[in-house]
């Protein structure tokens, strides 16, 4: 029987609660454990693993899927390849990835690890399909367009401004890629809503769409987790016009991560040392099985 790849999930919120399920589902991997900032009061439904509050409490890890905030990736990372481990992540913010990558390589080669960074949905899944368009017309124009759906980075991001509870933060498509995005929020006692709103608004991942701040009495009543895409790209093949190529898919948002964390996870077995975004990694590592057989399958 060939080894199974031990991997553990760091971080239990939606991407890795859901992490489990893919692991488990994924019959070349087995759970090494999860690692909790505080293993603390300990939950049932993770009563059949090794919940740890360190990574070097669980026996050889190969890799680690990262479920953390994408704003505490750079630094989990870092301190997990020094260990020697191989770590995958969904980090989100496009325009930091090449900062990431070029952060975590030298760690990564240093220590003979492997790190696949931005592997979600988008970006990642998204990602690869943006590039086979480009390769399929060269010259033109990608709209990618989101949602309606639930943003788990902007939710994320909405719930760590000091007086929010528990935040939503919905993306609306308008075309062309521009998105409006509506947060609900439940406050903090005593916190003031202005002051909330301009600070999120302020925030990154706010600041350059339209965003509108709603006060809720209960952001869970609001909560749906399904998110999509509607990609598009129109242009020229070599000195063809009008060639239109569209992706579309509705997803539950965190499934859809985990599974990709799970299958980047995977890759990271199959490559020498160094971090990678997903578009240089063969597809074909992605996969469980023969690479004879996945050939006469897909090619
Ligand atoms: N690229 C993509 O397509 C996608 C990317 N994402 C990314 O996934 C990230 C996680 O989303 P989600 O699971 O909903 O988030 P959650 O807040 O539900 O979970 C994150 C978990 O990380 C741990 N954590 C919290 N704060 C910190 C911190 N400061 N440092 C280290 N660990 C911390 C906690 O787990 P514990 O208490 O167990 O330590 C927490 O439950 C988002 O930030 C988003 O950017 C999400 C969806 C798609
Ligand atoms: N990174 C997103 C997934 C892509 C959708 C998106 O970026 C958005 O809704 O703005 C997320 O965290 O859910």
């Amino acid at each position: 029987m060939t080894k199974k790849i031990r991997a553990a999930v760091v971080g239990y919120g939606n991407i890795g609660k859901y992490a489990i399920e893919a692991l488990n589902a994924a019959d070349d991997f087995e759970i090494a454990g999860v690692v909790r900032r505080s293993a603390g009061e300990p939950l049932a439904e993770l009563a059949a693993y090794q919940v740890v509050d360190d990574i070097d409490k669980l026996d050889n890890v190969d890799v680690a899927i990262l479920c953390s905030p994408t704003r505490a990736i750079k630094q989990v990372a870092q301190k997990i390849l020094a260990k020697g481990i191989n770590t995958v992540d969904s980090f989100d913010v496009h325009s930091q990835i090449v900062d990431l990558k070029n952060t975590l390589d030298p760690i990564a080669k240093a220590n003979n690890t492997v790190s696949v960074v931005a592997a979600g949905w988008d970006p990642g899944s998204d990602s690869i399909v943006r590039t086979l368009m480009l390769a399929m017309a060269p010259k033109g124009i990608t709209y990618t367009n989101f949602g309606p759906g639930m943003s788990m980075g902007h939710s994320v991001a909405a719930r760590a401004i000091p007086g929010v509870k528990e935040a939503l933060s919905v993306t609306v498509p308008m075309g062309t890629g521009v998105h409006r995005r509506l947060v609900y929020i439940e406050l903090e006692q005593g916190a003031d809503f202005a002051t909330v709103e301009k600070t999120l608004k302020a925030d990154d991942y706010f600041a350059s769409d339209e965003t509108h701040v709603k006060q809720v009495d209960c952001v869970d009543n609001l909560k749906d987790m399904g998110h999509g895409v509607h990609l598009t790209h129109k242009g020229v093949s070599g000195e063809t016009q009008n060639q239109l190529f569209e992706y579309s898919m509705r997803i539950n948002n965190p499934a859809l991560t985990s599974q990709f964390l799970v299958s980047a996870a995977r890759a990271t077995t199959k490559l020498s040392s160094g971090a990678y975004t997903v578009i240089e990694v063969a597809p074909i590592h992605f996969l469980q099985g023969e690479t004879d057989k996945l050939i006469e399958r897909l090619v």
